[in-house]
């Protein structure tokens, strides 16, 4: 059953998460905003992708009188270490010598605010990527492609960096940049029913 008369708004300039919400076939409109995305060095990256999904979502809520908002963030983490979307090509080359020949875990925020009596719900989902070992000359004809310049972790696992992960442990959508199973469950919740 699929409630249309809750609209949903998603507050995201991306392009992916524009075709991932599509995969659920319930309308929506698109609404950005630009935001600050600077977090304290000490969250923890569940923390940071929690915070930043509800900032998105927030700076659009506040310019609704009703609707849900959906917005999300994506960032990758090697040891600790938050890596987010590339300055410039240079820093592409730093993340992706970095990430070559080891694991990391991507971190995806989600986040539904419901303007018209303010409440608010907010999660996240992780999944474990494995980017096979690299030579300096493959990772220039990656970055010589451009796809990896705005992208989280300077890599597009549904792009041609498809051809540089090795494997995954959880949800692919998470990787690309919206988790589904867990944006339809908190959907649900907020009376867009996908099933
Ligand atoms: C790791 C990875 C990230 N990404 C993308 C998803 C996100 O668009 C981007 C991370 O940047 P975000 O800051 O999460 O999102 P964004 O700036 O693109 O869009 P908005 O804030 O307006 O919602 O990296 C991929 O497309 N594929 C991948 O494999």
């Amino acid at each position: 059953m699929t409630n249309t008369n809750t609209s949903l708004i998603l507050a995201s300039s991306s392009p992916r998460r524009r075709e991932l919400l599509q995969n659920l076939g319930t309308p929506f409109e698109v609404l950005t905003s630009d935001v600050d995305e600077t977090t304290a060095p000490e969250l923890s990256p569940e923390d940071v992708v929690k915070e930043l999904s509800l900032r998105k979502a927030a700076a659009v809520a506040d310019r609704l009188t009703e609707g849900i908002v959906l917005g999300s963030d994506t960032i990758v983490v090697l040891n600790g270490q938050i890596l987010g979307k590339p300055m410039d090509e240079s820093d592409a080359f730093r993340m992706l010598s970095m990430l070559q020949g080891q694991e990391h875990t991507v971190y995806s925020g989600v986040a539904l605010i419901d303007v018209a009596t303010k409440r608010s719900e907010v999660s996240f989902s992780h999944t474990q990527v494995k980017i096979r070992p690299l030579s300096k000359e493959e990772i220039n004809s990656y970055i010589a492609t451009r796809e990896p310049m705005d992208k989280a972790g300077s890599y597009a696992i549904q792009g041609i960096g498809a051809t540089i992960v090795e494997g995954i442990k959880g949800d692919y959508f998470t990787v690309v940049g919206l988790p589904l199973c867990l944006t339809a469950n908190m959907l649900s919740r907020f009376g867009i029913v996908i099933l």
